[in-house]
């Protein structure tokens, strides 16, 4: 069985706790973990960047923050929620009324392929009213603040507030649907690969207008995706997902020059720099874990050169004397640097 982990590194001012939190699917073939006993803080105002490869749990952590995990999924554990002002909720003992208000009102989400989350029959305009009208939120003072948001996102207001979905074009559906995500003035936004599908330079300019936007409305962002090199431009904090768990969380600087956990380096080797094609990257070898069986002990050992018996037994906390918010899950913490040598040092990183 794998151990509890013990807490992650805490923060100042957090707006999530998420504590020894699960999604589990009951599965033919056994019982199958797609997010195993996680906890961490998340610090108000942070660009908070999730990594992990496909299938490392991503999604799952994204729904758990919005109580929104699929059918027939099942999530366990606590998450609290501190908003702004006004007492914390703990999200998975809301009702769906009440979550279903907290969803775009508190916390909003953006996912992979606008086209999917927009309603082909619907102009933008349409949408834009239909979710502030169903929010009971003023309609016109809403539309005023679409209308801002998609400037701030360099779009024609007016023009893709008339068009249906499919006369926009990926980017800047994209960007409709991040302004239509922000309309209620939400104080997070949880982005689930928002930029997969869009080429590298449409990419990068949405990443910086997300970060733009941050900065100017105080926002909290989670933003999850399979790109290291992509949330190096963006993150203020990293958390690295591997088999479901979390086994490096830090400051983005540290996480990227300095990382500690033999998988975060595996994948940054494997990632050279934002300009590398996607073809020309070194997989890392032998393959992700299924969740129906992970391997016990530390997860990662079957891919890991520093392997031995206590990680074939004992699953390594994530947690460390270090006092600089850079902790990773491995039991030979010490030796990493030498045993998995950083070959490229190419990320450039926000300082
Ligand atoms: N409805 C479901 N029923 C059972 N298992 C599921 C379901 N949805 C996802 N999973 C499994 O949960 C695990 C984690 O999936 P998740 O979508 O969170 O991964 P991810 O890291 O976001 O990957 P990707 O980048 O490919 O989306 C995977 O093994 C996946 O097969």
């Amino acid at each position: 069985m794998h151990q509890q982990h013990a807490q992650t590194t805490s923060v100042d001012d957090p707006i999530f706790e998420v504590r020894n939190t699960s999604v589990s699917f009951d599965m033919e073939r056994g019982e199958s973990k797609v997010l195993n006993e996680v906890s961490l803080d998340i610090e108000r105002g942070e660009v908070l960047g999730v990594v992990g490869e496909s299938g490392s749990g991503k999604s799952m952590f994204a729904s758990a923050l919005l109580d929104a995990v699929v059918d027939p999924g099942i999530l366990t554990g606590d998450i609290t929620y501190y908003p702004e002002s006004g007492e914390s909720i703990d999200l998975l003992e809301l009702s769906d009324e009440e979550i279903k208000q907290v969803r775009w009102e508190e916390i909003s989400m953006v996912f992979q392929g606008a086209m999917s989350s927009f309603n082909p029959t619907m102009t933008i305009e349409d949408h834009f009213r239909e979710t502030l009208a169903v929010h009971d939120y003023d309609v016109e003072e809403g539309m005023a603040r679409a209308e801002e948001l998609l400037s701030d996102l360099y779009l024609e207001a007016e023009q893709v507030l008339d068009a249906y979905p499919h006369e926009l074009s990926g980017g800047m559906s994209q960007r409709a649907l991040i302004a239509l995500s922000l309309v209620l003035e939400p104080e997070v936004l949880v982005m689930d690969e928002p930029t997969a599908a869009l080429d590298l330079l449409m990419q990068r300019s949405i990443i910086q207008l997300i970060r733009e936007i941050a900065e100017q409305r105080d926002l909290t962002i989670v933003f999850i995706t399979h790109d290291l090199p992509l949330v190096a431009n963006l993150a203020d904090r990293i958390a690295v997902l591997y088999a479901f768990e979390f086994v490096e969380v830090g400051p983005a600087y540290d996480v990227l020059k300095a990382a500690k956990h033999p998988y975060t380096r595996a994948l940054l080797n494997s990632t050279p720099n934002l300009d590398t094609p996607r073809e020309q990257m070194k997989p890392i070898e032998g393959a992700a874990p299924d969740p129906v069986s992970v391997p016990e002990g530390c997860s990662y050992h079957p891919r890991c050169p520093l392997s031995d018996a206590v990680c074939e037994r004992d699953d390594p906390p994530l947690d460390s004397d270090e006092d600089d918010g850079h902790v990773a899950a491995c039991h030979h913490v010490e030796n990493v640097p030498d045993a998995v040598p950083l070959t490229l040092q190419e990320v450039t990183v926000n300082e």
